[in-house]
């Protein structure tokens, strides 16, 4: 159960509210009249009542400075004999943040610290120094905005990642936690049966949003750590310019691409249908026929069923990576793109 003893702030009890409904769990309120020790005791009471198992006690954000702050702080403390106190700190105020987890443990005891925003500090230097200079550990780390991207911390892997070395470990960790055995399974016989369909992108596409955001995972993954935001945002752009697409397609059409390779009719209505032009929809089409085909290729390698010419995969996705938006060499290179999603077309209507 989560407490509101956040009463300085209106707009926090309203926050916590929509956060507790978010995650389905019942949020302890008083208003902002109440004193919040006694908001976390009444808090303590009702959640034995209900039989939670872990009670948050949310309080205000304060300085140290502030003394009848720093009081309530300790009468809260003593209001509910906590497992736990964790002080939030801001990775982007750097070495202070290790400061900050020193004297509020000085003054109140604290257990720990949460570190937020680690994604805005691609150094990482507060959470190397808040256990050193405090004594403390960091048991959580936020690294963005939502939900998912609030972890717990292990040291190790962030001083991989420190290092360049990628969070190999907790990337996987992710994928298993979004992807089950079945469908790991179930999608392998589909790429090496060619019937990778619209459906099955879908699923693709909502499992790496389940994941976390793309800069998240890009930087776990060795030797990507240097992907710029503005290419993040550019890709997470494209995917959801081709899911406005696929969700206006008939549930037909996502099952069996071929039919809107087949008729210009079906094309169009889901160009208008979304709003986009008929000629994008014809490169979406295409794409996926691409993908299958690519993603059949690195299977069949994988699984040394098939000998495919890696050269000539390695190079069509290095060609892909190393053409800058907006630049000629790009145009010119579209205009292949082009050409080879209309011989995908063609090839597929031969068939
Ligand atoms: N990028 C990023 N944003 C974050 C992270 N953690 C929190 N935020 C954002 O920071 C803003 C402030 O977060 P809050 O949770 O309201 O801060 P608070 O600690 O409750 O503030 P107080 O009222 O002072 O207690 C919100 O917009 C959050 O979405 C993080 O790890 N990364």
């Amino acid at each position: 159960m989560l407490v509101a003893a956040d009463v300085y702030r209106p707009a926090a009890i309203d926050q916590l509210t929509i956060l507790g409904k978010k995650v389905g769990v019942p949020v302890y309120s008083e208003g902002t009249e109440a004193k919040p020790s006694q908001i976390a005791k009444n808090g303590l009471k009702e959640a034995k009542v209900n039989k939670a198992d872990v009670i948050i006690v949310d309080t205000a954000g304060r300085l140290q400075v502030d003394k009848a702050m720093m009081n309530e702080l300790k009468e809260v403390k003593k209001a509910v004999n906590p497992t736990e106190v964790l002080l939030v700190v801001d990775a982007m105020t750097g070495q202070e943040a290790a400061g900050l987890v020193s004297s509020f443990n000085d003054e109140i005891g604290i257990t720990g610290a949460i570190l937020t925003k680690l994604d805005g500090d691609s150094r990482g230097g507060a959470a190397l120094s808040v256990k050193e200079v405090s004594g403390k550990p960091i048991k959580f780390v936020g690294q963005g905005e939502r939900i998912e991207d609030l972890e717990p911390f292990y040291p190790d892997r962030m001083a991989q990642r420190i290092l360049g070395m990628g969070d190999v470990l907790s990337f996987v960790e992710k994928a298993q936690e979004v992807m089950r055995q079945e469908d790991a399974d179930e999608l392998q016989k589909k790429i090496l049966s060619a019937k990778f369909n619209f459906n099955d992108f879908l699923k693709q596409t909502q499992m790496i949003a389940k994941m976390g955001s793309f800069s998240r995972l890009i930087g776990m993954i060795p030797g990507m750590n240097k992907v710029t935001p503005a290419q993040i945002r550019e890709a997470e752009k494209n995917l959801k310019f081709m899911e406005s697409m696929i969700n206006v397609m008939t549930l037909e059409e996502r099952e069996r691409p071929e039919l809107l390779a087949e008729s210009r009719e079906r094309r169009k209505r889901v160009a208008k249908d979304s709003g986009k032009t008929e000629q994008q929809v014809s490169q979406l089409v295409a794409q996926l026929f691409q993908m299958r085909a690519k993603m059949q290729k690195m299977m069949g390698a994988m699984q040394g069923k098939e000998s495919p010419d890696m050269d000539e995969l390695m190079g069509s996705m290095k060609a892909e990576e190393q053409s800058a938006a907006g630049t000629g060499r790009r145009r010119r290179k579209y205009g292949n793109l082009r050409q080879r999603q209309l011989d995908a077309m063609r090839g597929f209507r031969r068939r």
